[in-house]
């Protein structure tokens, strides 16, 4: 099947658990949550998204995406080379042809998710951002990553799903620095949930 991308770039994993990670990101072109324009923003889903994702490039099939993608792994650096699938949402594109094919070039596959779609076997790293208001499909995984605050969500409610890690990160915007203050007194009064700080905006990288 052919895929639409927004952008491919080699940078440092920003957030979660694997903060500070040499990363190719991918990312995916559409979401389900919001169509990306603004003007639609106040009526969307999702409504605080930092992210453009509307556009991009098609790759006619996984074989070709894959290619493109190992192509910027450094060569003869060492480490595992690792993709961070994104977008948008990754689940309306991600399949299993896709997942094989970067499996054969070695790499290491972690997603970002809002988990309201299914995803396909054999991802080494699931996070999910749940999303208030939405159905979560996808109940189990390496990560979850809430922004937060977020109306509509407690944390405490997302701790009885089996994820290896629990992360709060403050929901960027206008009212930043508060959020960032409701993050950190939570994790102090709730010590299972850690701080995901958004590294790469501080550092000023992509
Ligand atoms: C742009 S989303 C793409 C992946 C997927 N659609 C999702 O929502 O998880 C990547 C990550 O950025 C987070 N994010 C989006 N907008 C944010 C904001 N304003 N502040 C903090 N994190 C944000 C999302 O929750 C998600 O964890
Ligand atoms: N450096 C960096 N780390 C990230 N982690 C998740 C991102 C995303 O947009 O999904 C992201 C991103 O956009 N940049
Ligand atoms: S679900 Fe993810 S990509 Fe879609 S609008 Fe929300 S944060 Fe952005
Ligand atoms: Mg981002």
């Amino acid at each position: 099947m052919a895929y639409t991308v927004k952008e491919l770039f080699y940078t440092l994993q920003g957030e979660g658990g694997q903060a500070g990670r040499a990363a190719i990101f991918l990312r995916f072109a559409g979401c389900n949550l919001w169509s990306g324009r603004e003007a639609d923003r106040a009526t969307a889903q999702c409504r605080f998204c930092d992210t453009d994702f509307v556009g991009g490039d098609k790759f006619a099939d996984a074989d070709i995406l894959a290619a493109a993608v190992a192509a910027l792994w450094p060569k003869g650096g060492g480490g595992q080379p690792l993709v961070v699938v994104t977008g948008g949402e990754p689940g309306l594109q991600l399949d299993e042809a896709l997942i094989h094919a970067l499996h054969r070039w070695g790499l290491e596959i972690a997603v970002e998710s809002n988990g309201t779609i299914a995803l396909p076997d054999g991802i080494d790293w699931v996070c999910i951002s749940p999303k208030a208001g939405t159905d979560l499909h996808i109940t189990a995984g390496d990560e979850i990553k809430l922004v937060w605050p977020q109306a509509g969500i407690d944390p405490t409610s997302l701790e009885r799903l089996p994820f290896r890690h629990y992360f709060l990160q403050p929901m960027d915007g206008p009212d930043r620095a508060a959020h960032m203050q409701a993050c950190i007194s939570f994790c102090l009064t709730h010590p299972r949930w850690r701080l995901s700080l958004q590294t790469h905006k501080i550092l000023g990288i992509p």
